[in-house]
């Protein structure tokens, strides 16, 4: 089995190519949602976030309050070395183990690992190989504005704490240009998807 760590920066397209992977036949693995998962009521995660920037991050119902730690740490790099922190060893604890567990199931020819920050936060040793989705920095911005219903402003800070795309380039094993539309894209994941199953050699 072969492990994909699936990164680019925010609004990239990464979930939109983990889709086409999952179709495939890949497994896929989100790490957004697991570093949801290790902040959620009652984990030591959320406690000691709560410790750090106090209840004021907190809604009333116990969960945490995503937003506000969004406009704080994006405007504040202290605070958001800090939120890493706290977060990042618990996502690769995490990691370790599903990782782990696939490659004993070991009943797929690749597990794809969505990681935004994979180059960042030295996850991309965890994997065999990094496949980076690119995007020009023009449609991102347009693309995240739409989806998330955000401010320009907003989405200038997030893509501005991480590395940037031009970077990551040089480190990636296999590029995906997502500027264009749909087909243009499939066509180039199912390309590097076939070269994957033939290095595998059918093994899983
Ligand atoms: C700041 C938080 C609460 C904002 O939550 P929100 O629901 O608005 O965003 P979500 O988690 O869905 O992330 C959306 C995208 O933002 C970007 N992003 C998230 N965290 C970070 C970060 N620490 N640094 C840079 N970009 C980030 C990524 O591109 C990610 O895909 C949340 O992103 C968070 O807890 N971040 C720290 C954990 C982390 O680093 N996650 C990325 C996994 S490697
Ligand atoms: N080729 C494309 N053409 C048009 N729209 C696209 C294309 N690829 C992705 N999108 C849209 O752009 C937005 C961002 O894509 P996606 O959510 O896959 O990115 P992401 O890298 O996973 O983002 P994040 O880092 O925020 O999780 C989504 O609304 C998606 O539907």
């Amino acid at each position: 089995m072969l492990v994909v760590g699936l990164t680019g920066n925010i609004g990239s397209g990464k979930s939109t190519v983990a889709r086409i992977l999952k179709d495939f036949g890949a497994r896929v693995v989100d790490t957004d949602q697991i570093a949801r998962d290790v902040v959620a009521p009652g984990t030591t995660g959320l406690d000691k976030i709560i410790k750090h920037f106090g209840v004021e991050v907190m809604n009333p119902d116990g969960t945490l309050n995503r937003r506000k730690v969004a406009q704080i740490v994006f405007s504040d790099p202290e605070a958001l070395a800090r939120l890493n922190g706290i977060i990042h060893p618990e996502i690769r604890s995490v990691l370790l183990d599903i990782i782990s567990d696939y490659k004993e199931k070991a009943d797929a020819a690749l597990l794809v690992i969505e990681v935004p920050l994979l180059f960042e936060t030295g996850m991309n040793h965890l994997v065999d190989e990094a496949w980076l989705v690119t995007v020009d920095p023009a449609v991102q911005i347009n693309r995240i504005i739409t989806r998330d219903n955000t401010s320009m402003g907003e989405a200038k800070s997030r893509i501005a704490a991480q590395m940037p795309q031009k970077d990551k380039v040089l480190l990636a094993d296999r590029v995906i240009d997502n500027s264009n539309g749909i087909n243009e894209t499939l066509i180039q994941v199912k390309k590097i998807w076939d070269a994957a199953v033939k290095q595998t050699d059918g093994v899983v």
